[in-house]
């Protein structure tokens, strides 16, 4: 029952999600530097700017942003930035890649200096993902839906934001009746999620802080989408 409209939706979505990656050099990097909390930090700073860039490409193909208001697009694109890298970083986490890749990346993270009291509530976050066994068009329309949330600070035309927003709920709703029809309730569990990334994305902001407190630097891009300095 998707129609010929959705499929083409859903062609466009995954078509963005996998053009636009974190090139090799910098994902090479995070496999051969040393490991100290410094290092990690810088090596995570890095990997985050290089994400940020690569979401606001694939923001830029999603059919129908591009027509929203300029300054939405742009409080939208702040409101989620966090989500989405969480929800990017769970994705590649939970891909066991030969080169070892993830766990280094596990590593770097569980080392880069921030505060125990987000490590749990974060990697439960991972683990939960990874057992969703999510496919590429499940991934990629998720991530859509988490930037055109229509409640983030700052957002001028909700409905226009909740509209587009509704066409790819829609769509993720049908795409997952399709792709797990032994589990029913699977599109429920993934919006499930949705409320998870609200709960790491404040987490996040204190983390900031603690990064701050210890003076860690992070890129003009970074400071920019996440208010800080
Ligand atoms: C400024 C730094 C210290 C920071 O602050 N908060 C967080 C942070 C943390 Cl520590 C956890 C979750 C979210 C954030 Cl923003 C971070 C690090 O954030 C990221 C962001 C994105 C990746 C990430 C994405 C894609 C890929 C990928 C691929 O696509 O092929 C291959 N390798 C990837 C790595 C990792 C870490």
């Amino acid at each position: 029952e998707i129609t010929k409209e959705q499929r083409a939706l859903i062609k466009a979505i995954l078509d963005a999600y996998n053009r636009h990656q974190i090139p090799q050099d910098v994902t090479k990097k995070l496999l051969q530097e040393q490991y100290s909390a410094e290092e990690n930090f810088l090596l995570l700073t890095e990997v985050a700017t290089s994400q940020v860039q690569v979401l606001v490409e694939f923001t830029k193909n999603i059919p129908g942003f591009l027509s929203l208001d300029r300054e939405d697009q742009i409080a939208l694109l702040k409101g989620s930035a966090v989500e989405a890298m969480f929800l990017r970083s769970a994705q590649v986490l939970s891909e066991k890649k030969p080169s070892g890749y993830t766990e280094v990346l596990e590593e770097r993270i569980r080392k880069s200096g921030m505060s125990e009291e987000f490590m749990t509530p974060m990697f439960n976050f991972y683990k939960s993902i990874g057992e969703l066994h999510m496919t590429q068009e499940e991934q990629a329309l998720l991530t859509t839906i988490t930037i055109l949330t229509p409640d983030r600070p700052y957002v001028k035309s909700h409905e226009a934001v909740e509209r587009l927003q509704e066409t790819m709920l829609d769509v993720l709703r049908k795409l997952c009746v399709l792709q797990h029809p032994q589990e029913p309730q699977y599109f429920a569990r993934l919006l499930g999620r949705l409320t998870e990334l609200r709960t790491l994305h404040h987490y996040h902001v204190e983390m900031l802080t603690s990064w701050k407190t210890n003076d860690h630097k992070f890129t003009p891009l970074l400071c920019e989408i996440w208010d800080v300095q």
